[in-house]
């Protein structure tokens, strides 16, 4: 990774867009200072002659009052005396103004109560009372209503309330919500409704997700939201990084994974893709993105986003310090959201911890649960590719309808067994953690960790695939001897979801959890003498 990277740059760079009075107030003193003008020593002595009034309105205030008359909302002052009347009037407003401001932020207070939105960062905007309120707060066009209608959603989520108007009011906003909260909306909603209509400026929006499965998803769920305008939405696959002429290419929101896009920034200078006009850039699943697999790639992307006035937002359902700093870094006045606490799953799901004791009481114990109540669509995560196949090779001669997914299939095989799934022709998908996180499948009631997860986030994504948008779900977790040390960290998200969880699991001693990853004797009912 290059050190000084525009992340870090852009960071603090002056957003004459977003202090367009400030600017422009600079802008005149800076003028006036060149030439040396009167207009220069003006601007000051407007200022002054401003404070001395104020001084002058507060003494005469009582005065003023008897010699005032009220005319269709003016103060008219008869007399010679009657230069304050303006600082009068606005010294009433402004109390008013401090008034009604007090209030809203009582009002701000409960909503966010009520919804377990906790926020910082300076004036953070008023989180939404309902949908309704985009349309009169932030003239938000009929179509993008009426498709929210036709999605049937009637009240935004928590995070949606929160979200939306920091990122419409142009601010930077790192995020952190449970799975299945609609963060997709939270981002993309704002996006169209600040990208207004499509035009031929190039990309102006970027979306990164880590894996081609969520980025197709994103990118479906936004032409969703999209529908009725003619925004191009386009999806960064192997075709278009191959065939495309890039400074042709009619784009108004970008969705790729970071690897794919970094391979077109790097392309060869006439084909390469131009992300200096980019607006708005989501990084979802933020703290993935910033894994060691994929910051260099990320941080390509984020750097070639270079315009100054461009609004970053980071999205997730856990967020660990480390995103948390470097957010606070880079991000220009960034406002912090986070609903619910911050080291929990959704409250939606019922975890279950299962002692399994070994390898192969895994296997018993999951094909026991198949007979007493196979409660499909349901996925089931394993720890690596092999296991994946070997849970496969076992599972698809029992009469359930399997599938399995990992990294080594084709792109057009993820797709179909994807589709598959989606469409209820398999019932239980077993998975890498390359289905952990973002897939939204909504039908999903129950999540098996055939493989303890390696860390607290996985757990927390990977059961997160159930219980989505406010439904039950179920997670149940395998454990053997080698995970004990690790089942402290899972309990501590468990009592912070709400779940019970047995006294002798709290006093378990705490250990740093670094990645989990034990080896494990390969899935297998054959006879040991028999295995090839
Ligand atoms: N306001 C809403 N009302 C009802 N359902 C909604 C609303 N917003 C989004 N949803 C639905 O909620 C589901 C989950 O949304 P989404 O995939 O955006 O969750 P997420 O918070 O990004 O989850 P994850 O952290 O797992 O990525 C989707 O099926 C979506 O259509």
């Amino acid at each position: 990774m290059e050190k000084d990277t525009s992340f870090l740059l852009t960071g603090i760079k002056f957003n004459k867009k977003r202090f367009a009075g400030d600017f422009a107030r600079f802008k005149k003193r800076k003028q006036s200072n060149d030439d040396g003008s009167v207009d220069d020593l003006s601007y000051f002595k407007r200022e002054d002659t401003e404070a001395e009034n104020v001084v002058v309105s507060v003494n005469k205030k009582r005065k003023r009052k008897t010699k005032a008359e009220r005319v269709e909302g003016f103060s008219v002052f008869k007399g010679s005396d009657s230069v304050p009347v303006v600082i009068n009037e606005a010294t009433e407003q402004e109390e008013n103004n401090q008034k009604e401001l007090n209030r809203q932020n009582e009002r701000d207070l409960r909503l966010r109560k009520k919804y377990g939105i906790h926020v910082s960062g300076n004036n953070v905007p008023s989180p939404l009372q309902g949908f309704a309120e985009l349309s009169t707060r932030y003239g938000c066009e009929s179509y993008l209503l009426h498709n929210l209608v036709k999605l049937g959603f009637k009240e935004p989520t928590p995070i949606q309330r929160q979200a939306i108007p920091v990122l419409l009011s142009g601010r930077e906003c790192f995020a952190k919500a449970p799975t299945g909260s609609g963060k997709t909306l939270a981002f993309v909603y704002p996006m169209l409704m600040k990208l207004k209509q499509p035009s031929k400026d190039g990309i102006r929006a970027v979306i990164l997700c880590h894996t081609r499965e969520l980025a197709a998803q994103t990118t479906r769920e936004c032409k969703k939201m999209a529908k009725g305008n003619k925004f191009r939405i386009k999806l960064m696959t192997k075709e278009l990084m191959r065939n495309t002429d890039f400074t042709k290419l009619p784009c108004d929101i970008l969705v790729s994974t970071p690897r794919r896009l970094q391979l077109c920034i790097c392309k060869k200078k006439k084909k390469k893709i131009d992300l200096s006009r980019v607006e708005y850039l989501v990084l979802d699943e933020s703290d993935k993105l910033f894994e060691r697999s994929l910051l260099e790639q990320t941080d390509s992307v984020v750097k070639a986003c270079s315009n100054p006035s461009i609004i970053r937002s980071l999205f997730s359902a856990t967020l660990p310090d480390f995103v948390e700093d470097v957010a606070r870094t880079v991000m220009h006045d960034a406002v912090r959201v986070i609903v619910g606490d911050k080291n929990a799953a959704s409250e939606s799901i019922k975890q279950k911890l299962i002692f399994a004791g070994s390898e192969e009481g895994k296997l018993l114990a999951l094909r026991q649960s198949f007979t007493e109540s196979l409660n499909p669509p349901m996925l089931i995560f394993v720890q690596s590719i092999e296991r994946a196949e070997e849970l496969y090779g076992e599972l698809k001669f029992d009469s359930i309808r399997v599938g399995v997914i990992h990294s080594n299939l084709s792109q057009e095989q993820r797709e179909n067994v994807i589709d598959d799934f989606r469409a209820g022709k398999t019932w239980v998908l077993i998975a890498t953690d390359v289905l952990g996180r973002g897939m939204d499948f909504k039908g999903v009631k129950c999540v098996i960790n055939y493989d303890f997860p390696d860390c607290a986030a996985s757990y927390i994504h990977r059961i997160g695939r159930s219980g989505r948008a406010g439904r039950i779900g179920e997670a149940i977790t395998f454990y053997t001897e080698d995970d004990i040390p690790y089942l402290r960290n899972i309990a501590n998200v468990m009592i912070a979801s709400g779940c019970e969880v047995p006294s002798w699991l709290i006093d378990m001693p705490k250990k740093k959890w670094k990645k989990h990853y034990p080896r494990r004797e390969s899935i297998s009912t054959k006879p040991k003498d028999q295995e090839e």
